[in-house]
């Protein structure tokens, strides 16, 4: 008897033919091929209401337009754009994958996106879905009804009159900075024998200074970041805030893939996010438990702006725990790059901060040593070229480089402070024409119902920053060739730090 053959029958039963599994996958790549083709090659070119708008040239297939070459400001590219390409408010172009994206060039169409109709042009999902990984349910990612009910009830803390409050601790944080830089270059000097100067990197110093500050004025406790203490809060927003290339694929990954599925990627980025996002997150339930204990004990009496939220009521605890990381974000990084271009631009000009310099010089007099919030903030805010200078900052270097939101199946409608804020249609065209020729000409707080609310508070912040440094120290830049480039994701710091020459301004000056 042959075995064999006996044994081939049951063999054939048993082994299932590979022809369904195959045919499945044929249907599935099929599937995902047509989809792919309809949105990267036959909506974009044949069917996008966009197709027709002004575009750039020089477009590469599939990769689209670069618009971030980390050697300019980011802008720089769209300001580019809008000076050459003759448009009428809206400018498109294709990004990786033929994504459409829309730039808006004109008050008209930046009103229409801000102000007049803000809630229709959402913040783009793929960004919530990262703020709130990141942050939380915070004011900056709620939208609708949702918003407007949180912006009302926030509203009520940011007033100008909680903001001139704070001129002391500004001022006191600020000759704190300048205390301990001092004491730094006392020490360069005993190891240099007659050294005078020291350098430093001044945007982790504003990072320092800022992130105390928003922790005195949102909870009324020192961070102890400028002592160096360890703290870390401050160390997990370094660690969101520090650019760096990754962070950019990350983030374009989300704009591209379906939403949820680069959380799902085994990956480095994925990991660090888990365990910084938890970190804020713990951080921030037990600072609010310990403020709301601390209400209770002081009956309310306290003046920093969770004790104010809390005495304004509408929030449950956990409502506070979903705010507090960003209060703590949006009110220190932007505020620390605006401090650090301040310092950039005046090392740049040497003129211009002797000018400031002498200002401050002549209305220090009028400072007690211990000058109170009142006093602070009526010398300050009238200072004409102190003001001039902070705006000027804010103006061309824009902490904030790009606002997003959404049109049309998710494409991105772009706005970008640094291109508007730039704009010789919008500002003039010579030195002698310069001038704003509408209030959207400055985009660097955005308009509307989701601008800034910490704008009077960013302000005031800035001036007595930089009132406090100038008028304690001479600086320039310790590396003047250095190409000290604005990066950033949320707001732009320079790439590889700012480096200062710092030199203590002789006492009797
Ligand atoms: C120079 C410093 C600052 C700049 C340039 C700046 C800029 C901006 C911009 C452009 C937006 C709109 C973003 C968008 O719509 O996508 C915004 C929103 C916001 N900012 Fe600021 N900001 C600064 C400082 C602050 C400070 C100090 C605080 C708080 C103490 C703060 C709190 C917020 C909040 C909560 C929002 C969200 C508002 C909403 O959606 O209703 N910002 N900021």
């Amino acid at each position: 008897m042959d075995l064999s053959t006996n044994s081939e029958p049951s063999q054939e039963h048993d082994t299932p033919s590979p022809l369904p599994s195959i045919s499945l996958t044929l249907t599935f790549f099929t599937i995902n091929l047509l989809l792919l083709t309809w949105y990267i090659i036959i909506y974009p070119y044949f069917y996008s209401p966009l197709r027709h708008l002004p575009r750039p040239k020089n477009e590469i297939p599939l990769l689209g337009q670069f618009t971030t070459p980390y050697t300019k400001p980011l802008g720089a590219t769209y300001l580019t754009w809008m000076t050459q390409i003759p448009n009428k408010g809206l400018i498109t172009y294709r990004s990786f994958l033929n994504q459409d994206r829309l730039l808006l060039t004109t008050p008209k169409a930046i009103a229409e996106v801000l102000v007049h109709n803000p809630y229709a042009y959402t913040k783009h999902p793929s960004e919530r879905s990262v703020i709130r990984r990141f942050l939380g349910d915070g004011l900056t990612i709620s939208e609708g009804e949702e918003h407007r009910f949180q912006r009302r009830l926030m509203s009520l803390v940011y007033t100008a009159r909680a903001v001139k409050s704070f001129y002391g601790m500004f001022w006191r944080r600020g000759v704190y900075l300048t205390d301990i830089l001092e004491r730094r270059l006392a020490l360069t000097r005993t190891a240099g024998g007659n050294k005078v100067c020291g350098i430093e990197e001044m945007n982790q110093w504003a990072n320092r200074t800022t992130m105390d500050i928003i922790g005195l004025a949102a909870l009324g406790k020192d961070f102890g970041c400028l002592d160096g203490a360890r703290n870390e809060l401050f160390e997990a927003y370094q660690e969101i805030f520090t650019w760096a290339p990754e962070k950019d694929v990350f983030l374009a990954l989300n704009r591209l893939l379906p939403r949820g599925l680069v959380s799902w990627l085994p990956w480095r980025v994925n990991e660090r996010i888990d365990v910084t996002s938890a970190t804020l997150r713990g951080a921030c339930r037990g600072l609010v438990r310990e403020k709301i204990e601390e209400f209770a004990r002081m009956n309310g009496e306290q003046e920093d702006l969770i004790s104010r939220t809390i005495r304004g009521g509408g929030w449950e605890a956990e409502g506070l725990v979903e705010q507090l990381p960003t209060i703590i974000a949006a009110g220190h990084e932007t505020s620390a790059s605006a401090f650090t271009w301040t310092l950039y631009l005046l090392a740049q000009n040497q003129s211009a901060q002797e000018r400031l310099r002498s200002e401050l010089l002549d209305a220090m007099p009028l400072l007690s040593e211990e000058p109170t919030s009142d006093s602070l903030a009526n010398i300050l805010e009238n200072l004409p070229y102190l003001n001039t200078v902070c705006n000027e900052t804010l103006r061309f270097i824009p902490p904030v480089p790009l606002i997003r939101r959404k049109i049309l199946a998710g494409t991105q409608v772009l706005l970008c402070p640094y291109a508007i804020n730039h704009s010789p249609d919008l500002w003039g065209k010579a030195n002698n024409d310069c001038g704003m020729t509408s209030n959207y000409a400055y985009l660097t707080f955005s308009h509307g119902p989701r601008s800034c609310i910490g704008q009077s508070f960013a302000r005031a912040e800035l001036r007595t920053l930089v009132a406090a440094f100038v008028v304690r120290f001479r600086f320039q830049q310790a590396r003047p060739h250095a190409n000290v480039v604005p990066v950033g994701i949320v707001s732009v710091r320079p790439k590889d730090g700012l480096y200062l020459e710092i030199k203590r301004v002789k006492r009797a000056e």
